[in-house]
């Protein structure tokens, strides 16, 4: 064991000398990190209804105990279900329901202390995909990156360290190239070009400590042999990096320095990799001469413990497991969590025992590299940056505003002021209204729930807050949400013939366009609500419909059920909608009566008597229109701010 351990700090010095010979490449970490856990992690599998079986826990890790400390490259192996993401995401405090430890140089490693010092490289890459390598950089490097001073980064400090990035990570040909995928019709750039970007944003801050899910899936052998390798120059720096891996080849597997082999949630063989060939040939289960350890190991884990067996054989994994404890490797690793920290017994969260646990420092606050306004500013660029490249949408919505003026203001053409027209008046001024209700409402469902997994992510990461991302995509987008409506308004206003008073026109535009913002707002709150795509699309005409009903055409606001008035209250298409109906009306004193035969609307009062609207509430409703605005938004945000700490605190 001891000459395994030597062999291999002997190939990190020659790493670590060839890295220097090279240049500065991936710049050495700050700061050292030495990691040493012991953890168990289990879950309540809920009764279900139909059989009578009561819950039952379900263990997903047992005292899985092992330690890395810089220079290390420690890989997490074992076969599909044993448990290494788990493990992955405790170490890394994602997971926050583990019982047991996770110490970093001796003291209780902390979510936002872990959050800062350390990169995490999910299995799936996330990316805006309408941006560029090097844009997408620039923005991670300005939101996440500090100086020696612990100051953010001097703005060509940060260029200069993507730059860098871009070349040590083979980007430079794709770097000016949108990414592409996660839904949009971009082709984009190639999954082995994502994850190395995936890995060069998580290592653009240069934390001490990097965690990689499955860093290869999905990768031919090439690029995963070339992406292992940017991992091992990392160590050789002084990084601890820690990875899952699900079978690597011969060649990826020599490049680790020490192995985590899980099954069943529990160690197999925890240590350098060159002691574990000689581990399970103790166990009388050597490595065939001439094969990859790796296929080795995991066939063993998986229950087939010969090769080409067809049937699994537990008891031989069961063998393989309840000695480890017992075997001079599981010794050495005691050994070494000791003296790298690990606490000497093992203390339980859930009792208490460790103080503030991960799950309570889930809501706790998160220290940002960037400044409030530096955060708010790149976030309402990215997003403007975000529709630019992708116009189609918004050359959509405006062609629909027009298109629906123009058809709408062609039908109730230059209406006038007979008995006749006033069903027209009244008829296109629910409409107008509502449409652009209906609009923008529909138009912003998808917004959170597409962009949901990134926020999540960037957020978790500590790149940026939540109110900063929520005003400045909200703000992004208000200009839109304020010249659409305004044209549609303006067209709509003019081909009907309302009346031509200046204050009326702008009176008129004023509740379309606060009418429409009150919608967007309800459609954020949704659209932050719903976990996808499909259920905001579902839940939008639902939560619309009575809003609908109760905006005073369709039923009299005095005839509302009592038990219905509280949801009226926030029908913002009533608002707009008596709102335009007091500023046309009010403009025409006299209706014209026919020469004979019953005449109901003899003035624009009488009209609004028979709506039950008031005069009083021209401005009134303005005041409420911003307050729904606003309180809609309030609650959005409010939504997107829980979501975030669940997912803090729940492991993402
Ligand atoms: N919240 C949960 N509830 C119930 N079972 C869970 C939960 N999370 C994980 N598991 C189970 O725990 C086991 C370990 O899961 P984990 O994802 O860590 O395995 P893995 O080794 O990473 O698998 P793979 O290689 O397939 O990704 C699996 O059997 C999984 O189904």
């Amino acid at each position: 064991m001891a000459t395994a351990t030597f062999a291999a700090e002997a190939e990190l010095d020659k790493l670590e000398a060839a890295q220097r010979d090279r240049g500065p490449s991936f710049g050495g970490s700050k700061q050292r990190v030495q990691l040493a856990y012991n953890v168990s992690v289990s879950v309540t599998i809920a009764r279900k209804k139909k059989d009578k079986a009561p819950a039952r826990k379900k263990q997903i890790l047992q005292d899985v105990a092992g330690a890395a400390s810089p220079g290390d490259l420690l890989a997490i192996m074992g076969p599909s279900g044993s448990g290494k993401t788990t493990l992955l995401n405790c170490l890394s405090q994602r997971n926050a329901y583990y019982t047991g430890s996770v110490t970093a140089n001796g003291a209780r490693a902390a979510r936002a202390w872990t959050a800062r010092n350390s990169g995490f490289v999910q299995q799936e890459d996330l990316f805006i995909p309408t941006l560029t390598p090097r844009e997408h950089l620039n923005f991670a490097a300005t939101m996440r990156m500090r100086g020696d001073d612990d100051a953010p980064i001097k703005a060509d400090e940060a260029r200069a360290r993507v730059e860098e990035l871009i070349l040590d990570l083979g980007l430079t040909k794709c770097a000016d190239t949108l990414i592409g995928g996660q839904g949009s019709s971009i082709r984009g750039i190639s999954g082995g070009e994502k994850k190395r970007l995936s890995l060069a944003t998580e290592i653009l801050g240069q934390p001490p400590l990097i965690f990689l899910d499955e860093p290869t899936s999905g990768l031919d052998s090439f690029m995963a042999e070339v992406v292992v390798s940017k991992l091992r120059a990392l160590a050789a720096v002084g990084r601890t990096v820690l990875c899952t891996i699900h079978q690597p080849s011969s060649d990826i597997y020599e490049q680790f320095t020490h192995l985590h082999l899980l099954a069943e949630g529990r160690t197999a063989y925890f240590g350098p990799r060159e002691g574990a060939v000689e581990h399970f040939a103790l166990l009388h289960h050597p490595c065939p001469p001439m094969h990859n350890p790796a296929d080795h190991y995991i066939r063993l884990l998986s229950g087939f413990h010969e090769e080409g067996a067809a049937e699994v054989d537990k008891t031989v994994l069961q063998n393989i497991l309840d000695k480890y404890p017992s075997t001079p490797a599981a010794a050495a690793a005691r050994q070494r969590a000791q003296s790298l920290g690990a606490p000497a017994q093992v203390e339980s969260k859930e009792e208490g025992a460790e103080g503030g646990s991960a799950a309570a420092e889930g809501g706790a606050l998160m220290r940002y590299c960037a400044s409030w306004r530096t955060q708010l500013w790149e976030l309402y660029k990215r997003t403007l940056l975000m529709y630019k490249r992708e116009p189609i949408l918004t050359r959509v919505r405006l062609a629909q505003a027009v298109v629906v003026s123009v058809m709408v203001g062609l039908i109730f053409l230059q209406l006038g002021t007979a008995q006749s027209d006033v069903q027209g008046l009244i008829g296109v001024l629910f409409f107008a209204i509502l449409n652009q209700s209906i609009l923008g409402l529909i138009g912003v469902l998808q917004v959170f729930p597409l962009e949901m997994p990134i926020f999540l992510r960037e957020h978790g990461s500590a790149s940026y807050r939540v109110d900063t991302y929520f005003l400045g995509r909200t703000l992004a987008e208000l200009p839109i949400q304020l010249i659409f409506p305004a044209v549609y308004g303006t067209i709509l206003y003019w081909l009907v013939g309302l009346p031509a008073f200046a204050d009326t026109f702008f009176m008129f535009l004023l509740y379309v366009i606060l009418a429409s913002n009150a919608a967007i707002s309800l459609g954020y709150v949704i659209s932050a609500l719903a976990k996808d795509v499909s259920i905001a699309l579902a839940l939008g005409p639902l939560v619309l419909m009575p809003l609908i009903i109760f905006a005073g055409l369709l039923i009299n606001v005095d005839s509302i059920p009592a038990y219905f008035l509280w949801l009226s209250v926030f029908s913002f298409v009533q608002y707009g909608f008596e709102g335009v109906c007091i500023i046309v009306f009010d403009k025409l004193p006299t209706l014209e009566c026919p020469p004979t035969g019953f005449c109901p609307y003899p003035t624009g009062a009488s009209v609004l008597d028979y709506l039950s609207f008031h005069m009083d509430n021209k401005w009134r409703n303005v005041g409420i229109l911003c307050a729904l605005i606003l309180g809609f938004r309030l609650v959005a945000y409010l939504a997107l701010e829980y979501r975030a700490k669940r997912s803090r605190s729940a492991g993402y």
